[in-house]
Protein backbone atom coordinates (compact mmCIF):
# COMPACT_ATOMS: atom_id res chain seq x y z
CA UNK A 1 0.00 0.00 0.00
CA UNK A 2 1.48 3.22 -1.00
CA UNK A 3 2.05 5.69 2.07
CA UNK A 4 2.73 9.29 2.10
CA UNK A 5 6.74 9.21 3.02
CA UNK A 6 7.07 10.24 6.89
CA UNK A 7 9.55 12.30 8.60
CA UNK A 8 11.82 9.44 9.16
CA UNK A 9 11.67 7.94 5.66
CA UNK A 10 11.44 11.20 3.94
CA UNK A 11 15.22 12.60 4.30
CA UNK A 12 17.42 9.13 3.09
CA UNK A 13 15.15 8.94 0.55
CA UNK A 14 15.01 12.24 -0.68
CA UNK A 15 18.40 13.78 0.36
CA UNK A 16 20.15 11.03 -2.57
CA UNK A 17 17.88 12.68 -5.05
CA UNK A 18 18.38 16.76 -3.94
CA UNK A 19 22.17 16.14 -4.70
CA UNK A 20 21.14 14.90 -7.99
CA UNK A 21 19.36 18.09 -8.98
CA UNK A 22 15.87 17.31 -8.01
CA UNK A 23 14.12 20.04 -5.42
CA UNK A 24 10.88 20.62 -3.46
CA UNK A 25 8.06 22.29 -5.44
CA UNK A 26 7.07 25.55 -3.48
CA UNK A 27 3.95 25.56 -1.60
CA UNK A 28 3.47 21.73 -2.42
CA UNK A 29 4.55 18.04 -1.31
CA UNK A 30 5.74 17.05 -5.03
CA UNK A 31 9.51 17.20 -6.46
CA UNK A 32 10.84 18.65 -9.41
CA UNK A 33 13.35 18.59 -12.07
CA UNK A 34 13.99 20.01 -15.50
CA UNK A 35 15.56 17.46 -17.77
CA UNK A 36 17.30 19.32 -20.90
CA UNK A 37 18.57 16.64 -23.99
CA UNK A 38 20.30 17.02 -26.88
CA UNK A 39 17.62 17.33 -28.91
CA UNK A 40 13.65 16.85 -29.01
CA UNK A 41 14.80 13.14 -30.24
CA UNK A 42 16.48 11.94 -27.41
CA UNK A 43 13.88 14.07 -25.07
CA UNK A 44 10.42 12.07 -26.29
CA UNK A 45 12.45 9.05 -26.49
CA UNK A 46 13.61 9.72 -23.14
CA UNK A 47 9.94 10.30 -22.01
CA UNK A 48 8.65 6.90 -23.92
CA UNK A 49 11.27 4.84 -22.24
CA UNK A 50 9.86 6.42 -18.66
CA UNK A 51 6.04 5.91 -19.62
CA UNK A 52 6.58 2.32 -20.17
CA UNK A 53 7.82 2.07 -16.27
CA UNK A 54 5.51 4.93 -15.37
CA UNK A 55 2.36 2.12 -16.72
CA UNK A 56 4.30 -0.93 -15.62
CA UNK A 57 4.60 1.13 -11.94
CA UNK A 58 0.56 2.67 -11.96
CA UNK A 59 2.68 5.53 -11.00
CA UNK A 60 2.58 9.19 -13.17
CA UNK A 61 4.89 11.56 -13.81
CA UNK A 62 3.21 15.32 -14.30
CA UNK A 63 5.29 16.77 -16.94
CA UNK A 64 5.72 19.16 -20.34
CA UNK A 65 8.21 19.08 -23.00
CA UNK A 66 9.13 21.94 -25.38
CA UNK A 67 11.95 20.78 -27.96
CA UNK A 68 14.65 19.17 -26.26
CA UNK A 69 13.63 20.49 -22.35
CA UNK A 70 10.98 18.20 -20.25
CA UNK A 71 10.25 19.50 -16.98
CA UNK A 72 8.62 16.82 -14.48
CA UNK A 73 6.58 17.16 -11.36
CA UNK A 74 6.41 14.16 -8.99
CA UNK A 75 3.51 13.59 -6.65
CA UNK A 76 1.45 10.60 -5.55
CA UNK A 77 -1.99 11.94 -6.08
CA UNK A 78 -3.96 9.05 -4.15
CA UNK A 79 -1.86 10.34 -1.06
CA UNK A 80 -1.67 14.01 -1.68
CA UNK A 81 2.17 13.91 -1.31
CA UNK A 82 4.99 12.58 -1.45
CA UNK A 83 5.44 8.35 -1.37
CA UNK A 84 8.60 6.09 -1.94
CA UNK A 85 7.18 5.41 -5.53
CA UNK A 86 7.48 9.01 -6.43
CA UNK A 87 11.44 8.52 -5.45
CA UNK A 88 11.58 5.02 -7.14
CA UNK A 89 10.51 6.95 -10.32
CA UNK A 90 12.58 9.66 -9.99
CA UNK A 91 15.68 7.24 -9.61
CA UNK A 92 14.67 5.75 -12.70
CA UNK A 93 14.16 8.68 -14.86
CA UNK A 94 17.81 10.14 -14.25
CA UNK A 95 19.37 6.41 -14.61
CA UNK A 96 17.51 6.52 -18.18
CA UNK A 97 18.54 10.06 -18.93
CA UNK A 98 22.45 9.16 -18.07
C1 LIG B 1 -6.30 4.17 -10.30
C2 LIG B 1 -4.81 4.36 -10.46
O1 LIG B 1 -4.14 3.22 -10.01
C3 LIG B 1 -4.31 5.54 -9.67
O2 LIG B 1 -5.07 6.68 -10.02
C4 LIG B 1 -2.83 5.81 -9.85
C5 LIG B 1 -2.43 6.13 -11.27
N1 LIG B 1 -1.19 6.90 -11.35
C6 LIG B 1 -0.79 7.69 -10.35
N2 LIG B 1 0.24 8.50 -10.49
C7 LIG B 1 0.60 9.34 -9.53
N3 LIG B 1 1.64 10.16 -9.72
N4 LIG B 1 -0.04 9.36 -8.38
C8 LIG B 1 -1.08 8.58 -8.11
O3 LIG B 1 -1.65 8.65 -7.03
C9 LIG B 1 -1.49 7.68 -9.12
N5 LIG B 1 -2.47 6.85 -8.94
Amino acid sequence: MTEKLSDETRGPLLEPLFAAGWQMVEGRDAIEKTFVFKDFVEAFGWMARVAIWAEKWDHHPEWSNVYKTVEVVLSTHDVGGLSALDAKLARKMDSLAE
